[in-house]
């Protein structure tokens, strides 16, 4: 049975490193009793997997970038232009992946990506995926336009990490509602995404007139919230299409500023993230408004086609507030040697993104939790054949150009 397979030894009280790596040899011992993987181990081939189990709508929003997908394949083509150099006899073999982000320790330098819409690939959308991440320690980074609400993935995660993706809203009663249900509810970090105020000209949507949002498959957030809710001339139940509107307005608009990160700064006491971050100037700004860190990305090529590949923009904005901020990176994260990358270019930490959403379509819970133990297990494997103990002894050294 998959899910056995998938599972096995989440729990077994093993070290941190023989544990990622011990996914390998789970899988050769399956083998020798003739049992192959039950989702393939190709993190790069997940989206054909994929599309055998997903609808072509649900496909094509999840795989899908803007524009001509130029932003989407620079994504790759930046980690492409990076080859890393492995060190011999350095005495690697006992690993520890441990990386401490404000003030907490995780076991490896990976969260996951805030990703909306969830029950568009799986039923149980969110919750298998916050199950998953917990299981393995890894925080996830809740969407504000997440299918399950904020209280329904906080319990799901039980005892693991939990961060909050804000989609900084309009109204001053809504943004404070939504943030204190999250600091309630036990989020630590606030991951604020500034690249999104509006959505980019998608043609595979667009072409299908497929938005998840307006189908009512990303709002379980706001028809909980009671400050939205009292906005409202009638309730969601009674006239759905018009609140449904009436969310997405609350997200639209240019009038936000770096000034008013002062209101988000006074509303949460934790760790400030700004997402999607490519300037070094921005990242600046960043720190100069007492943020606590930034995740370098360009939305995985989902919002300006022609944008610059996310890791490009890495070296310079680590370089210039790496030691004022936590610079995280997303966008075109696939394998364990792409994870070594982005660290070795001054990433603290990586979210993964598509990748775990098409371990979901395939096997929810278990689709997600092998897809993260694949990259962990691949991660681990190539730190110490690159000659490395940990993340702590990477640097753009590690690294030349192709
Ligand atoms: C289907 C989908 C939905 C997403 N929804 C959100 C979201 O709600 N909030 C957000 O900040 N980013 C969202 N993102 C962007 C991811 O957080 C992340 O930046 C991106 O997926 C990273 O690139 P990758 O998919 O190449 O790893 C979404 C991405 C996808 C693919
Ligand atoms: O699709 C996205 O990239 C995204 O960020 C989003 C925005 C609104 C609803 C769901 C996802």
């Amino acid at each position: 049975m998959p899910g056995t397979y998938a599972s096995r030894s989440v729990d077994e009280e093993v070290p941190v490193a023989e544990r990622f790596g011990g996914y390998q040899n789970e899988i050769y011992l399956q083998g020798l009793a003739g049992n192959k993987p039950p989702f393939t181990t190709d993190l790069t081939a997940l989206e054909d997997a994929a599309a055998a189990v997903l609808t072509p709508e649900a496909l094509g929003y999840v795989a899908g970038g803007a524009g001509s997908g130029a932003t989407m394949r620079a994504n790759r083509e930046a980690f492409d232009r990076w080859r890393i150099v492995p060190r011999m006899l350095t005495d690697a073999t006992d690993r520890d992946l441990t990386t401490t982000l404000f003030g907490n320790d995780l076991p490896a330098p990976v969260l996951l990506a805030p990703v909306g819409v969830q029950s568009i690939v799986h039923p149980d959308a969110e919750l298998a995926t916050a199950r998953a991440a917990a299981g393995l320690g890894l925080p996830m980074i809740l969407s504000t336009a997440a299918s399950r609400t904020i209280e329904d993935v906080a319990e799901a995660s039980g005892a693991g990490p939990r961060w909050f993706q804000l989609y900084w809203p309009n109204h001053p009663d809504v943004c404070a509602s939504i943030v204190g249900r999250a600091r309630k509810a036990g989020y630590t970090a606030l991951v604020v995404t500034l690249d999104t105020w509006t959505l980019a000209w998608r043609p595979q949507d667009l072409d299908r007139a497929y938005l998840p949002f307006i189908r009512n498959e990303g709002t379980a957030i706001a028809m909980s919230d009671p400050a939205f809710r009292a906005l409202l001339a009638k309730s969601p139940e009674e006239d759905e299409q018009m609140a449904l509107l009436q969310w997405v307005g609350m997200f639209t608009g240019t009038d936000k500023s770096w000034q008013q990160l002062a209101v988000l700064r006074d509303l949460w006491d934790g760790p400030i993230l700004l997402k999607g971050i490519q300037h070094v100037d921005d990242a600046r700004r960043a720190a100069d408004a007492g943020m606590d860190g930034v995740v370098v990305s360009n939305h995985g090529g989902r919002q300006v086609d022609g944008a610059l590949g996310a890791l490009e923009a890495l070296p310079g904005i680590a370089q210039a507030v790496g030691d004022r901020l936590a610079v995280l990176f997303d966008s075109g994260v696939r394998t364990g040697a792409d994870v070594l990358k982005a660290l070795a270019l001054g990433a603290k930490a990586v979210l993964l993104g598509r990748p775990y959403v098409y371990g979901l379509g395939l096997g929810g819970e278990d689709g997600v939790r092998h897809v993260l133990r694949s990259l962990l297990a691949e991660l681990d494997l190539t730190l110490g054949l690159a000659g490395h103990r940990s993340p702590a002894t990477l640097s753009p050294e590690v690294l030349v150009r192709a």
